[in-house]
């Protein structure tokens, strides 16, 4: 079984149990579900930089990356370097985060969030909007086209955004609709973690210029951007280079004022 498999079984068992502590009616009654949203779509289409920083304890590929921060001056301290938008992961299991993590965040700044998560069921959008997430993440590896159409059309129905990921052509071919804002590639390969930013610069070449794009995963040095953007990319998705140090939001700001340079 492959990691993403793995990850999916565990969540389909523990979307279950959620489902039974927290019914829909008590997601639907949060503050947080009537806040108007921000969309990070189009703070990105008309960003120099497009910085997306994550929120990211530990990973399957690196194990422990920092367990020291909080949450809360993260989110300041991303807000503050001048990022775009944050993206929080909320997967306890292989991540180490969590939906309160997403809710501190939401009460410590005002960039568009994003719900980091392997989102199997419409439920899961329900908590993103009840904890104060601004755009949810589809990943096309472990869902039909059927639902990634039931899902993002849901999400655009809560006024969420819909970042669509995807790691190589069948899955973009699959996941083309216009229920989506932004199309993410993963550079990073789930079988064996190696990472490469060919793969954002090969599909490039073949996704349609309505969608924002962003690269994911593998991004630590301003030349990479400035590979990537040529390639049409907007946004750009980086966790461990600034969670690693002991300031992410030092670390961001440097790194953002390196690439306005
Ligand atoms: O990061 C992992 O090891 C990983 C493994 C399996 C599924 C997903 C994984 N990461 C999720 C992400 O998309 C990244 O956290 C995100 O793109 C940031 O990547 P990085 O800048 O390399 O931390």
């Amino acid at each position: 079984m492959n990691i993403l498999d793995k990850i999916v079984a565990d969540k389909r068992i523990e979307v279950t149990l959620r489902k039974q502590l927290i019914p829909v009616s008590q997601l639907e009654q949060s503050v947080l579900f009537e806040r108007p949203t921000i969309s990070l779509a189009s703070k990105l289409k008309n960003s120099t930089t497009g910085i997306i920083a994550e929120h990211k304890r530990r990973s399957p590929s690196k194990s422990v990356i920092n367990q020291n921060l909080n949450v809360f001056d993260v989110a300041k301290g991303y807000e503050n370097a001048g990022v775009c938008g944050m993206s929080v992961l909320t997967d306890s299991k292989y991540f180490g985060g969590s939906l309160d993590d997403l809710l501190i965040a939401r009460a410590s700044c005002n960039l568009p969030l994003l719900r980091k998560e392997f989102i199997i069921d419409e439920y899961q959008i329900l908590e993103a909007k009840a904890y104060g997430a601004d755009v949810i993440l589809l990943i096309a590896a472990i869902l039909t086209k059927e639902e990634i159409k039931q899902f993002s059309e849901f999400a655009k129905s809560l006024n969420l955004d819909v970042l669509l990921e995807v790691h190589n052509e069948e899955e973009l071919h699959k996941s083309i609709m216009p229920s989506l804002d932004m199309f993410g590639v993963n550079n990073r390969n789930l079988k064996t973690f190696d990472v490469s930013l060919d793969t954002s610069k090969t599909l490039s070449q073949i996704m349609p210029n309505e969608f924002v794009k962003v690269s994911e995963s593998g991004i630590s040095s301003v030349d990479a951007i400035k590979e990537l953007q040529p390639f049409g990319y907007k946004g750009f998705l980086i966790g461990e280079n600034f969670m690693k140090t002991d300031d992410a939001g030092k670390s961001a700001a440097k790194f953002i004022k390196d690439l306005k340079l």
